[in-house]
């Protein structure tokens, strides 16, 4: 549900100044309120009975370096201060000497299915691609997700009253300055080539692009909207139009409605490019989303562009992101990054580097997409995964954001 409350006058200074400043994106002054919708409930899950028997036997079977990424229900106090599942595998990542990135950079890139930021390591370098037996199996999940459908271009806005009514199905929108990269990422994110135009020229997008990702949602006939087809994805990705160079001031104002009012929106991806640092109108974007409450996954892409010297650079832009996001979130009171887990992290990509169709979840998108489907609601359970070539995506990928539409 939607949830709107007064704006105090301190909220509304600090939106005109953000907005009024030499726009990165620049869009009209008005609040950023909209509160997270339908936000995990902090008690468990509900489960069927198959997926309830399954995770018994995961539970009885798991053994101490299986330690799955904990499930989005647990709490989690704040970015600062990990949930203690997650606090576990950092430490644990970071015991151990971490060689994971050591290598020629192709193949290291292009082999890797996760690239994430591990603040917690010892070394200098805070970058790791390492993975536990039940997060690959989770990779392999989101990979099935993402690839087993073809994704299908849904439509174009230029505003928020042209995008087409959505009460159900989940929605994720990428962001991020022009030419970072975000239509090349929304490529290797569903695995197809053309699903979006990209461009050597900054600006190449121009309006906020819809697409429908994953396999079609078991939804009873009589919870879709009457006169409304059912849902034919369990997903929608929107890409947007960059701001920075080259951006149009009616394109941010689109794309600020569209974040402050969208209903179905769960969160958003921040694209920022590793040849750069951390810009002011990446932070303005930060902010913006912290203040409106809205999950966040932040990805640095590029990361083959510094080729032999990728781990250094994206490690300290990584390390610059974290600190940046750690404020933000103080800042708003600690509640911006509670309750995420796996997307609480900063991801590493080099989607550019080959085809998006066989790209599949190397170059690091297998991480994003897991992030990704957390921060849409979904869960993905390891022990169903197994079998993900024999049941249904209602297993190994269970909505629980929305599992009143099933009861
Ligand atoms: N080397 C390399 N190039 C990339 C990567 N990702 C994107 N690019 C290149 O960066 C350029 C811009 O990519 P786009 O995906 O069009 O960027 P965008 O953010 O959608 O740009 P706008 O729509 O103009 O805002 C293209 O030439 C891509 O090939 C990457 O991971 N590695
Ligand atoms: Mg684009």
């Amino acid at each position: 549900m939607l949830l709107l409350r007064r704006v105090t006058p301190r909220e509304l200074r600090l939106c005109q100044h953000t907005y009024t400043r030499k726009a990165p994106f620049s869009a009209s002054p008005c609040p950023c309120i909209r509160q997270r919708p339908n936000r995990p409930s902090p008690s468990r899950p509900i489960r069927t009975s198959r997926e309830k028997d399954s995770n018994l036997d995961r539970d009885r079977n798991a053994r101490p370096n299986d330690d799955p990424l904990p499930a989005p229900s647990q709490p989690r106090a704040s970015a600062s201060s990990p949930s203690r599942p997650l606090a576990i595998q950092q430490a644990r990542e970071s015991a151990t000497p971490d060689t994971s990135t050591s290598g020629p950079y192709k193949q290291v890139l292009l082999a890797s299915k996760s690239i994430r930021h591990n603040p917690l390591a010892t070394s200098p370098i805070h970058i790791t691609t390492r993975t536990s037996k039940s997060y690959t199996q989770q990779l392999s999940a989101a990979d099935k997700f993402f690839s087993s459908s073809p994704c299908r271009f849904l439509y174009s806005a230029e505003a928020l009253r042209h995008h087409s009514m959505n009460n159900v199905t989940p929605e994720i929108v990428v962001l991020g300055s022009s030419n970072v990269g975000k239509s090349t990422f929304l490529n290797a994110l569903v695995g197809q080539p053309k699903a979006a135009r990209v461009s050597q020229k900054p600006g190449r997008t121009t309006l906020m692009n819809a697409y429908g990702v994953g396999p079609p949602p078991k939804i009873p006939r009589g919870l879709v909207p009457k006169g409304m087809p059912p849902p034919r994805h369990s997903l929608v990705v929107v890409d947007t139009p960059g701001y920075g160079f080259k951006s149009q001031a009616s394109w941010g104002d689109a794309v600020i409605k569209y974040l402050q009012a969208r209903r179905t929106l769960r969160g958003a991806v921040v694209l920022l490019s590793s040849e750069k640092k951390l810009l002011p109108e990446d932070k303005w974007m930060l902010r913006t989303l912290a203040e409106a409450n809205t999950r966040t996954v932040v990805v640095l892409t590029k990361a083959d562009k510094a080729r032999n010297g990728w781990v250094e650079t994206c490690s300290l832009l990584a390390d610059m992101v974290q600190q940046e996001v750690d404020r933000l979130d103080q800042e708003f009171g600690g509640k911006w990054k509670d309750g995420q887990d796996v997307a609480s992290r900063i991801y590493i990509t080099a989607a550019g580097m080959e085809s998006p169709g066989r790209l599949k979840n190397g170059g690091g998108i297998g991480g994003v997409r897991t992030a990704i489907l957390e921060m849409a609601g979904f869960t993905l359970q390891d022990t169903v995964a197994k079998k993900a070539d024999t049941v249904a995506y209602t297993g190994p990928v269970v909505s629980f954001d929305d599992i009143e539409w099933r009861t």
